[in-house]
């Protein structure tokens, strides 16, 4: 957990009153939430509890169909690729590498609108000094890499576009128990050596409460808890949401 820096409460990002459709699925339901500078939160709850929609929402993927995302308390609403550019980065579910190419080819999508050659560089010095094995492997096809070191690939590449914030849609997916522990470190030492402000969305329930500040936690598209990860563990709003009780 990163230094929570700011002179006052004001949210870095915001999500104001969203309400999303899928046709006639409403997936949100006029939730408010945020997170601010330096902040790592979690967003928890059920299957189809509107988790992923929240990250989609923000990055211009879903059909918002009311209310506003703030990004340093100015409406957000620019198109999808230029939200990378204002400093917000998302690393989707499922790692989406790019297979055919190598490590170093995928990072470099993560700033392939930048045009500063030796700016680009610096960053790819400095993710691959934060991910060892992907300086080790940098020349190799990313098939070659295990569901792991995608992860790892994944967030290396969300990292080349140098956000202030970082949306991660279950970074942990999939994953052997050790190699969770690993991205939950690697989660933890991104918040704490870059600073960035983090929101994640994870089924992993006790792994993710030891590495957030704060959590919000969805039920059928609405917020139906925000607290510190003691308030989770205090109540028994999980236990609720997930037997369907809330
Ligand atoms: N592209 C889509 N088209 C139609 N319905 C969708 C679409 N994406 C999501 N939904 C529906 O919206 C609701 C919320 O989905 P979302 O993926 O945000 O939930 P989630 O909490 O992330 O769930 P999971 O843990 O299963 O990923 C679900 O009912 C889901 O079926």
């Amino acid at each position: 957990m990163g230094q929570v820096s700011g002179s006052d409460d004001a949210l870095l990002l915001e999500l104001v009153g969203i309400s999303v459709e899928y046709g006639a699925v409403r997936a949100l339901d006029d939730i408010s939430m945020g997170v601010r500078k330096g902040e790592v939160v979690a967003v928890m709850g059920p299957n189809g509890a509107g988790k992923s929609t929240v990250l989609k929402a923000v990055m211009g993927l879903a059909p918002v169909v009311s209310g506003q995302v703030y990004w340093r308390q100015r409406p957000l609403a620019a198109a999808t690729h230029e939200i990378v550019k204002e400093g917000i980065a998302f690393v989707p579910q499922g790692r989406r590498v790019f297979t055919h190419l190598t490590i170093t080819e995928n990072l470099e999508m993560g700033c392939i609108y930048l045009s500063d050659r030796a700016e680009k560089a610096r960053r790819l010095d400095s993710v691959m000094e934060l991910f060892p094995v992907l300086h080790e492997k940098r020349r190799d096809m990313a098939s070659a890499m295990s569901g792991g070191q995608q992860q790892m690939l994944a967030l290396g590449r969300g990292l080349m576009g140098a956000p202030e914030v970082l949306l991660l849609d279950e970074p942990t997916l999939g994953l052997a128990p050790i190699i969770v522990k690993e991205v939950f470190a690697k989660v933890a030492e991104i918040s704490e050596r870059l600073d960035t402000t983090i929101m994640v969305v994870e089924h992993n329930i006790k792994g993710v409460l030891d590495i957030v500040d704060r959590a919000y936690v969805l039920d059928k598209g609405t917020v139906v808890h925000n607290g510190t990860p003691e308030s989770i563990r205090e109540t028994d709003i999980l236990t609720q949401v997930f037997l369907g009780r809330a």
